[in-house]
């Protein structure tokens, strides 16, 4: 079985990777708050993951933090030679170079959103926004209320995505007297309850309105497709990966 240590063990994700974790075992968590361990597993901080991972002899990293805890378990994976999957959204100019430098020692799998379903909608994002090439462009996300980035990182990642079909600038919220520029696109986040992630994109012609959206309906659904993407990551090249990369093996 896949030895897997989690980072954000104590977080809503933690929780839900240590009971997607069935092919494979969760032998050490990391986390920054007082606690000995979680569900019998135990629990270190991140500044000294490295000598963690070597004592619980971990295969691979699967991360759901905050981004100064996932770059500092980055550089320990780097230190003790071992792969990592990184979950964690909101990341800086500063936190993405050093995961892309730490990509150049170690395999190293980055994903917004670890949904299959969300892997299709990005494909089918950059088919109509390329073919509906006048139509307007409005692209809303719905989250709980403990979510603290905005907008989250999948509404980013389709947004990057549509940037490489169309030339369009996202204005984020509108306010009073706002009209609207052709080449504008309108980036919404709603924070509310429980919702575990609602996207959509809305493309709008003079005559018709055709509307991509995608709904998590349980946390789980991303853990399983960290795990996959950690079992998947093991025994590669050092190097930058997506779960695009998993998806389609
Ligand atoms: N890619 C994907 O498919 C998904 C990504 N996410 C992302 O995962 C992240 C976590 O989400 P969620 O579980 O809901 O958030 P939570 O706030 O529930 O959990 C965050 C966890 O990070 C821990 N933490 C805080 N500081 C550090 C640190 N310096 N080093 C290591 N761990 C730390 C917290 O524990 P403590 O305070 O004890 O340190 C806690 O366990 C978010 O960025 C979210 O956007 C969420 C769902 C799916
Ligand atoms: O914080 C969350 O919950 C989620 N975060 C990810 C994001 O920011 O896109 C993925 C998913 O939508 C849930």
């Amino acid at each position: 079985m896949t030895r897997v240590a989690v980072n954000g063990v104590t977080g809503q994700m933690g929780g839900a990777v240590i009971e997607a974790a069935t092919d494979s075992e969760v032998v050490v968590g990391f986390a920054t708050s007082d606690v000995d361990a979680v569900d019998g597993i135990p629990v270190v901080q991140p500044a000294e993951a490295a000598a963690a991972l070597r004592e619980y002899d971990v295969d691979v990293v699967v991360d759901f933090a905050v981004p100064e805890g996932a770059v500092t378990v980055a550089e320990a994976c780097v230190e003790a030679g071992v792969p990592m999957v990184v979950g964690t959204t909101g990341f800086d100019e500063d936190g993405m170079g050093r995961l892309k430098d730490a990509s150049e020692e170690i395999p190293l799998l980055k994903a917004t959103n670890f949904s299959q379903g969300i892997q299709v909608l990005q494909r089918l994002v950059r088919e109509a926004a390329g073919t509906l090439d006048d139509y307007d462009l409005e692209l809303m996300e719905t989250h709980h209320n403990r979510k603290v980035d905005a907008p989250s990182g999948t509404a980013n990642s389709i947004l990057d995505v549509i940037q490489e079909e169309r030339d369009v600038e996202p204005v984020y919220g509108r306010e009073g007297h706002a009209p609207r520029d052709e080449d504008e696109i309108g980036v919404f986040a709603r924070r509310a309850g429980d919702i575990r992630g609602e996207h959509e994109l809305v493309l709008a012609g003079n005559d018709e309105v055709l509307s991509l959206s995608h709904r998590a309906e349980d946390r789980g659904v991303f853990a399983a497709g960290a795990l996959d993407a950690a079992t998947w990551l093991v025994g590669r090249d050092a190097g930058w990966y997506a779960f695009g990369d998993v998806v389609d093996a």
